[in-house]
């Protein structure tokens, strides 16, 4: 049911090469700004080399030329610098933000072409988060890794040689002070990853106690389980708040650790390079023990970024090799070509067999026939089919086994979108958008004047509630159309499915029930709607089953029992049982019966 759900995970060479391939078409601006990166790590080595003549020739020699030379050539260089900068910041971004304007795009657009079977295997927020929070993740690494990984690996190389151009001899003392530094840095840095993971996860649980306690409030009233819940928060809260404090505790300990060891490490430098500027000889000047000191300074940034990139790649890495496997994901096929020139609609299920999990077939040979323009009620138990069994027909999924017909045509053979075209769908739930009643209305139809919108608007029986709301027509629904009633919002799916006129029609009744006056002008726009149309209709009310020309009664994944109301109870089957039990008001009953 889920292809591509069987993929195997990428390999991390497979995974740079795809990323590469969003990165890859913007090449020149990338190698401009990996020059940027070379000059922004010069310019820094420049500067901490430029300190030796500072030292030596001004202070010492007292060279006037070079007292205004000098400092002309610092901020030179910091000017130099300070434009690569900016031109490797903003190119990088602008090859990061199109990358992944790119990749959001290829993902939407796989989304939205996605089998149905996948939107009930994954959560919307799942979905969601690939398109947002993982693509930034992606962004994060390709801008903030690149630039540190290059950049800042270049300017402690720079900076290094520096440093042993200067004097190897003090260069190697200095060395061996590096691991008093990243010792006991490395391990802050674990310490810090796994508090921070713990404190997502404490973070997420107490963020799950509230969502609970917002979505689920009625159900807490209604059993008095206020307390609970605020014990249950306070345990999460807190548990939250003590993960919270090893991380603060982490990260405060990082920044004193670093520096007393940095100045260990720099004692060191200055006893044993004072020495030999004291006691040397020419070659350790004043001017090359300060630009020494210096450079070995200014690694202490960029290093310290190297030491910190890894997660953030890491994390980008993680986020893309979720995005890729969503994108791995077949989608619907469209193996289908054909299309009809006028479709009189009638449909025909031939021994047709469906299971969503293999080995539990849902439907079990369906054979029903529905002449064109008629109305089949289709009635059963819960969990008899019936969904299933009318989601096949806009191919939403294919039988395993058996044909459906649309006019004599197996509805494999049609082009999809021909067939969507062909198909209206009025279900309980009605899905509107954040837009006005008429874009709602006229969805799937964006050609539709305003003449046809009304038009259908008035037959669904929408025109009566309009005025009361503010703009009418352009009143804008809210959320999922939040500002409207259920009544009124099956009466805008009318009204849609009206507009799209598609020859046939798959109408699942709300259950939910409505007050009489709703109901009643629901239940005309769906009159209307039938009008005409081959209807499948898994029906709940009464009135539609009497409607209906035939009735079809499911059970496990057959067709079980097929006639009219009348035909139907006089068998006395499953049709008369659910008649007793669902239906019909006692009245009805016994007028039936009486
Ligand atoms: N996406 C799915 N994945 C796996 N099983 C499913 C899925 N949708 C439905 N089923 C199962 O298929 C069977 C038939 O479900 P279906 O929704 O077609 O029944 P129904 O007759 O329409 O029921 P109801 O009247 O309650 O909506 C049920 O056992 C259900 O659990």
């Amino acid at each position: 049911m889920t292809p591509g759900s069987d993929q195997p995970v990428q390999s991390s060479v497979g995974l740079y090469g795809r990323l590469l391939a969003y990165v890859w078409p913007h090449w020149p601006r990338l190698a401009v700004s990996l020059v940027a990166m070379i000059v922004v790590a010069g310019a820094t080595t420049g500067v901490a080399y430029l300190l030796k003549p500072v030292i030596d020739q001004i202070f010492i020699e007292e060279d006037e030329t070079l007292l205004l030379l000098l400092p002309l050539g610092i901020i030179g260089m910091y000017l130099v610098k300070g434009v690569a900068n900016y031109l490797e910041t903003y190119l990088l971004s602008w090859i990061g933000q199109r990358a992944m304007r790119q990749l959001r795009d290829d993902l939407f657009a796989r989304l939205l072409h996605m089998p149905l079977g996948f939107f009930s295997e994954h959560a919307a927020g799942t979905l969601i988060s690939r398109l947002t929070y993982d693509v930034d993740q992606v962004e994060r690494s390709i801008t903030r890794g690149l630039s540190t990984l290059i950049k800042d690996t270049l300017t402690a190389v720079f900076l290094l040689g520096l440093v042993f151009y200067h004097d190897w001899q003090l260069a190697l003392v200095s060395l061996i002070g590096l691991p008093l530094v990243i010792g006991p840095l490395a391990r802050l840095t674990r310490k810090l990853r796994k508090s921070s993971r713990s404190s997502q996860l404490a973070r997420a649980s107490m963020t799950r106690v509230i969502e609970e306690g917002v979505v689920g409030n009625r159900v807490i009233k209604a059993f008095n389980g206020e307390d609970y819940e605020h014990a249950r928060f306070h345990k999460e809260s807190e548990t939250h708040r003590k993960q919270n404090m090893r991380k603060a505790q982490a990260t405060a300990l990082s920044v004193p650790v670093m520096e007393i060891a940095a100045a260990i490490c720099i004692a060191l430098v200055i006893y044993y390079g004072g020495y030999r500027v004291m006691f040397g000889g020419d070659e350790t000047t004043p001017g090359t023990f300060f630009s020494f000191l210096a450079a070995l300074l200014m690694m202490y940034d960029p290093l310290k970024r190297l030491t910190k990139i890894n997660p953030v790649i890491q994390q980008g890495l993680a986020a893309g090799e979720r995005i890729f496997q969503m994108l791995d994901f077949h989608p619907e096929g469209n193996e289908g070509s054909r299309t009809l020139d006028r479709v009189r609609g009638e449909l025909a299920f031939e021994d047709v067999w469906f299971e969503y999990e293999p080995g539990a077939p849902v439907l079990q040979g369906i054979d029903l026939e529905v002449p064109a323009g008629h109305v089949v009620a289709l009635v059963g138990l819960s969990g008899a089919g019936k969904s299933t069994m009318v989601n096949l027909v806009p191919r939403f999924y294919r039988p395993d086994r058996g044909h459906i017909y649309l006019d004599g045509v197996d509805l494999g053979d049609l082009d999809l979108h021909f067939l969507r075209d062909q198909v209206a769908i009025v279900s309980q739930e009605v899905v509107l958008f954040n837009d006005t009643l008429a874009a709602n209305i006229a969805y799937g139809r964006p050609d539709a004047t305003r003449e046809e919108v009304e038009e259908a608007a008035r037959a669904a029986g929408v025109m009566e509630y309009v005025d009361r709301l503010e703009g009418g027509l352009d009143h804008v629904v809210g959320e999922g159309g939040a500002r409207l009633s259920g009544g009124q919002r099956q009466r805008l799916a009318i009204a849609r499915a009206l507009l799209g006129d598609a020859p046939i029609l798959i109408l699942d009744e709300a259950t939910s029930s409505l007050d009489p006056q709703s109901e009643k002008l629901v239940q005309r726009g769906l009159e209307q709607l039938m009008q005409d149309r081959t209807t499948l209709v898994i029906a709940h009310r009464l009135a539609t089953i009497q409607r209906a020309d035939a009735i079809a009664v499911m059970d496990s994944g057959r067709v079980v029992e097929q006639g009219s109301h009348a035909e139907l109870l006089a068998r006395g089957g499953i049709y008369a049982y659910l008649w007793e039990t669902q239906f019909a008001t006692p009245a009805e009953q016994s007028a039936e019966t009486g």
